[in-house]
């Protein structure tokens, strides 16, 4: 029984050896006993240099000459102290390590009941390569479902979603909420004259505009069509018509180059305002009534939604 052990024993020593994992030893003092050619390759030196030095010490050097794990952090010193509390912590520990020159490996990290530890370094970077790629290709994804396609700003589903996050938070604290209803005028009459390609250019433009003239976390989306909605939180009645006067202004007085022409639009806009809990759809529909009038009272006008007066 004893003999089979040592056989077993002595072939799996052979295999660890070349084994693509990384295997080592620390001894209870964290000083480097063993290490297979795979570990020591990590760190890019011989066993000479490893072996019979301390943790501590094989990460300084890994620090200073870049060669092994990435070590983010302008004081080694104080990294080591971090990782220090960690190690040991628990009798198996598992994390990920990025190395310097672009690999990955799960380390894992058993203590011995003597306080010895046994480490393993699966090589993850294939993994980790694929993992990427999944994130990116998720992110680029998730991009264009909250993405309008043709003026790159929010899509309804993303803008409704944001105000709708956006007017929990006002009403917990009660503060003033605008939100705006922009649409433009006549836009019919631009793609019958100028064509829908000319139409397009014409929304991309006009969504540029706005979105340069408002701060980084206001809420503005396109709705559908050439209507396009603002949410502006801890905002009060003339704030609101000071902000919406101007970007109706700002549109009136653009000189649109469309095709080799030039071209003026206007805008009609509806406001509502809210203090206390109210939702998107109640917004919506008072923006909705007060953009109705300011259609039918002339266009390129701001018009508050009547039951906001006095706010
Ligand atoms: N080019 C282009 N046109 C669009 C798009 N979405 C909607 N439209 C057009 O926008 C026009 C909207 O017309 P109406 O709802 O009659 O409104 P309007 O002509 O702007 O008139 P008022 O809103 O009353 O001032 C329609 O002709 C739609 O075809 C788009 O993505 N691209």
């Amino acid at each position: 029984m004893e003999n089979s052990f040592k056989r077993f024993a002595g072939q799996l020593a052979e295999f660890i050896d070349v084994s693509r994992d990384g295997y080592a030893i620390f001894s209870a003092d964290d000083i480097l006993l063993c290490a297979n050619k795979a570990f020591l390759e990590v760190f890019f030196r011989p066993e000479t240099e490893l072996i019979g030095q301390s943790f501590v010490e094989i990460m300084h050097t890994a620090f200073r000459t870049q060669k092994g794990p990435r070590i983010d952090a302008d004081n080694i010193d104080s990294w080591l102290n971090r990782i220090q509390q960690l190690r040991r912590s628990r009798d198996f520990r598992l994390f990920e390590v990025d190395l310097v020159d672009g690999r990955w490996f799960l380390f894992s990290e058993q203590t011995l009941p003597g306080g010895e530890m046994l480490i393993q370094a699966k090589d993850i970077t294939k993994q980790k390569i694929v993992e990427q790629h999944l994130n990116e290709h998720t992110r680029r994804l998730t991009d264009l479902a909250l993405t309008d396609e043709l003026t790159q700003i929010a899509n309804r589903r993303s803008f409704v979603a944001s105000v709708q996050a956006e007017i929990t938070r006002c009403s917990r604290q009660r503060c003033a909420m605008a939100f705006f209803l922009l649409d433009i005028d006549h836009f019919k009459n631009v793609n019958d004259s100028y064509g829908h390609q000319a139409g397009d250019e014409v929304l991309r433009q006009v969504a540029r505009l706005i979105k340069s003239t408002l701060r980084e976390y206001d809420i503005f989306g396109r709705i559908g069509g050439e209507e396009f909605g603002i949410f502006l939180a801890q905002t009060n009645r003339d704030t609101a018509v000071e902000v919406a006067e101007r970007l109706r202004q700002q549109i009136a007085d653009e000189k649109m180059h469309i095709e080799g022409r030039e071209l003026r639009i206007t805008l009609s806009v509806g406001i509502a305002l809210a203090r206390d809990k109210t939702s998107f759809e109640q917004l919506y529909a008072d923006a909705d009534a007060a953009l109705y009038q300011a259609k039918h009272s002339g266009r390129n006008k701001v018009v508050v939604a009547e039951y906001c007066v006095i706010l």
